[in-house]
Parts: structure tokens; sequence; C-alpha cells
């Protein structure tokens, strides 16, 4: 049942207020990190920002933040099999290439969710928009294998030379039977289940209230913005939690000599939503910076037209408890603080190998590779790509002139976040990276700056 808005105002105002004590909830945070010598200030200049309490080096590691809630973009689906939930590349290399050949050649090229769009409402304006469907690379610069061979890389019937040098993990398909996905390992696939999946799954194991609703929104969010995807997960996640701690709470009072009330779902609702409380937060509609085609006077009908597009969004999620405000809270909060999930290919890395292999060894391996190498034309080297909330890295503000920058190493293979300090950075320092490409010039800075409201008033003068 649809309950108006004004019943939940006040709960939903405090789920939208900062949650106190934040220094305490930061601490522990950074004690289950690898990398220590961090400190959240909770305000500083610019709300919070992340100190160093120890000395770093040019080059060393900061930070390394695992995802909170993370999906990988729908239109990168077809150029890379990763682990839903720690995104790591899997399968092996031969599945990598001969899948995304198949999926190639079946045509399925914005997203691998096969939906049959039938609403009849006309969204095109905003999937040109927001569509975050980066084409891969035209077909022209590419020589089709036969399909027998496409097929027995996916089977593992075919071997190629020197892959046994980029192992990767078997893949584990979903529990629930969605078919969309895929695992590096039995406990990748329970966490994704317990702490996300099972509310969004739209297999035959979905614990979903409506699979046929369900459907639907990831139809829509597929077609228009996959952010979406990402402000469900966070919704299922705060849903889940709540219902452990509800169930915990109920089995303590069981045993409770007194009956306290106190634990409100309220109570219990803030303390699920808790994680996710702490990233900054803006309306989505309020704060997407104008697309370069659309002309300021548009503005107006351009910021209704996405705010439309959320609430048409939030009705097909069915989440009947949270109203769509409060979802345009949570999608502007991925607009705010994401940083784009990013895990290199082993597929490029095996290809440089063979090109990197001494002479006497390089020309017959590459007369078997090369075949691979011409099908998959220019998409070779496509990594793994989309968005996340990193509950620590989204506390760093931005600086053009930055001692930090988001920097994977060879050894980060999966979708952590990985900081690396560019420049020595002191004790008590602010660490700070850039949002955008500091090499732009000042105009398209502030363009891009736009997104977060950050304004650079001379070249140069922004910390
Ligand atoms: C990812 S959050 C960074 C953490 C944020 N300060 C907080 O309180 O959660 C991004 C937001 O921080 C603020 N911010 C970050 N860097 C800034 C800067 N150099 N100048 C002004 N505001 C900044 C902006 O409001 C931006 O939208």
């Amino acid at each position: 049942m649809e309950k108006p808005d004004a019943q939940f105002k006040d709960g939903i105002s405090a789920l939208l207020r900062p949650p106190t004590p934040l220094q305490e909830y930061f601490e522990e945070l950074i004690s289950t990190r690898k990398c220590q010598g961090l400190r959240v200030n909770p305000d500083g200049e610019f709300g919070k920002g992340v100190y160093a309490t120890a000395k770093f080096g040019e080059g060393d590691l900061v930070l390394k933040d695992p995802v909170l809630v993370g999906a990988q973009h729908s239109s990168n689906k077809m150029d890379c099999l990763v682990c839903s939930y720690c995104f790591c590349f899997i399968g092996s290399v031969e599945l990598q290439i001969g899948r995304k050949l198949y999926l190639q050649r079946l045509g399925i090229s914005k997203d691998c969710c096969q939906f049959d769009s039938s609403d009849g409402e006309d969204d095109s304006y905003m999937e040109d928009h927001i569509n975050l469907g980066e084409s891969s690379s035209s077909n022209s610069d590419k020589t089709p294998l036969p399909n027998e061979v496409v097929e027995s890389l996916m089977n593992g019937e075919l071997t190629l030379p020197y892959s046994e040098r980029y192992p990767l993990a078997s893949v584990i398909p979903c529990p629930g039977g969605c078919g969309e996905n895929y695992y590096c390992s039995k406990s990748c696939a329970d966490s994704d289940w317990e702490f996300f999946h099972s509310l969004l799954c739209p297999g035959e194991k979905s614990e979903s209230r409506c699979r046929e609703a369900l459907l639907k929104f990831i139809q829509h969010a597929t077609e228009t913005n996959d952010i979406f995807l990402l402000a469900a997960k966070a919704i299922s996640y705060t849903i889940l939690r709540y219902r452990k701690l509800k169930a915990s709470y109920q089995e303590d009072q069981k045993y409770a000599a007194t009956d306290c009330a106190c634990n409100s779902d309220l109570s219990l609702l803030l303390e699920a939503w808790n994680p996710l409380s702490m990233g900054f937060k803006r309306r989505w509609w309020d704060c997407i910076a104008l697309p370069d085609d659309v002309d300021y006077c548009d503005e107006a009908a351009f910021r209704m037209q996405i705010k439309e597009l959320a609430f048409k969004s939030v009705q097909l999620l069915k989440a009947a408890i949270f109203d769509k405000d409060f979802y345009g809270h949570i999608i502007g909060m991925f607009e705010q603080n994401n940083l784009d999930l990013v895990v290199a290919s082993p597929v490029e890395d095996y290809f440089l190998y063979i090109d990197d292999l001494p002479d006497s060894e390089k020309g017959k391996a590459e007369k078997i590779t090369r075949p691979y190498l011409d099908a998959l034309g220019g998409d070779y080297s496509v990594c793994c790509q989309g968005s996340a909330f990193y509950p620590l890295q989204s506390c760093m503000n931005h600086s053009c002139s930055p001692n930090a920058r988001a920097f994977k190493r060879e050894e980060d293979r999966d979708g952590q976040a990985t900081i690396i300090a560019t420049r020595p950075i002191h004790t008590g320092e602010e660490v700070t990276i850039s949002y955008i490409d500091e090499n732009l010039l000042f105009e398209e800075r502030q363009a891009l700056l736009a997104d977060y409201v950050i304004v650079e008033h001379n070249p140069g003068q922004i910390k």
C-alpha cells in the first residue's frame, strides 16, 4: 500500500541526518583497513575530510578501501565476466575471450539483460543524456572467428599458449538462479546473497516481494541509468540489515526481564542505515551537472525530467517504506561520492605477455594467438568498469594540486579503492585527491566540478 509521504516525514529527516558520533565510527572503520595512519575529521572547511596521522612517502599506499555498495556497469558486462561481489575476473582467459566474442556476435551491445522494452513510454531523451553505454570499438576492425572456435574457447576445449600464467577462479553461478550474477567463491556468493542480492535477484529463489516488478525495475534502470541499480543495492542492504537487527532484538526481548520498547523500528532502521548515512548527500536532480548539449534555458525542464525518471524508478522498485525524496538522496549520494570501480583485465595482460616473449618463443605463440586478437580488435584490453561507494575514500576532499590519487598497483586485482601518495604527505596534512583530470583546461575542470558543486574561482586557487 502506498503511504502518504507526510506520515514518514520525521523518519525520513532522521535517516538523512548525519549520525553522531562520527569520529568513533570512522576510527573503528580505519582499524579494520590494512592501512593505518589516517583519521577522519568530521568538521573541516568542506565538511568531512581525511588527514594523515603518520608520514607517507611518494608512492606509498595510503589506503585500500573495500566497496560498501558497488556495481559493474551494465554496458561493461559483455566485455568482462567478473565476480558480482568482489569484482575480480573469473573463469579463464579463454572464457573471457570466447564469451565476449559470443555476445558480440549475438549483438548484445549495451546490456546483458535481454529485456524487451514494452511499456511504450519514450525515455529516449534521457537515454541520450544519462545512459552509461560506452560503445565498444566498431566491428570493422575485427576479423570474426568460426562459431566452433568461439564455442571451444567457452567450453574449455581450447587452451591458449601460456594462459596458465593468468589463472582465474572458477565461475560460481548465483544461488538464486538468476543467471545474471556470478562469483569467484562460495563465500562471495553467500555474502552477496546475505547483504544485497536476495532481494534483488530475479531468479526463481528470489526473496523479492514481486519478481515481475523487480524485472521491470531492472529493465528501466538498465535502459536509463545504472545509478538506480546502485541505489536499489543500498536500499536492499539496509532492509536486510534491518531485518537481522530486528530478529536479534526480538530474540533478546524473549529473555529480557523487562518489556522495554525503547528500540523502536525507526531506531533499528537508523542503525541498519548507519554505514550509508555517512555518505555526503544531495538530491540527485538538484546536484547533477547540466550536460553540455542542454541549454541553460532548458535547465528546469531537464531537472524535472530526471526527477520524473527517478520517481518512475522508485515506483518500480516498490520499496514502500522509502519515499521518493529519500530515494533521490540515495541516488544523489552516489553522484557525489562514487569513485569509478576499475579492475584491469587479465586478457590485456595475457596479450601483452605474448608480445613480450623472447623471439624464440614469440613467433610460435603469436601464430596461434593472433586470430583471437584480430577477432577482439581494439576491445581486447577493456577493463571491468563500474561505480561504487567507498566509505573512507568518499570522505576525501578534492584538490586541483592533490597529494594522493586513486591508482591501482599490479597486485590490486579487485574492486577495492587504492589510494597512493603522489608526493610526501606530512603528519597532520589533509589527504586530497583530484575528482577530475588535473591536466584539463580551467573551463573544462569547472564544468566537471559543477557536479560536486565545487567552484574554482581562479585557476589553481582551489585547494
Ligand atoms: C566525496 S564528498 C567529500 C567529503 C565531504 N567533504 C563530506 O563531508 O562528506 C564530496 C563533497 O565534498 C565537498 N568538497 C570536496 N572537496 C571540496 C573543495 N575542494 N572545495 C569545496 N567543497 C569540496 C563538496 O561538497 C563535494 O560535493
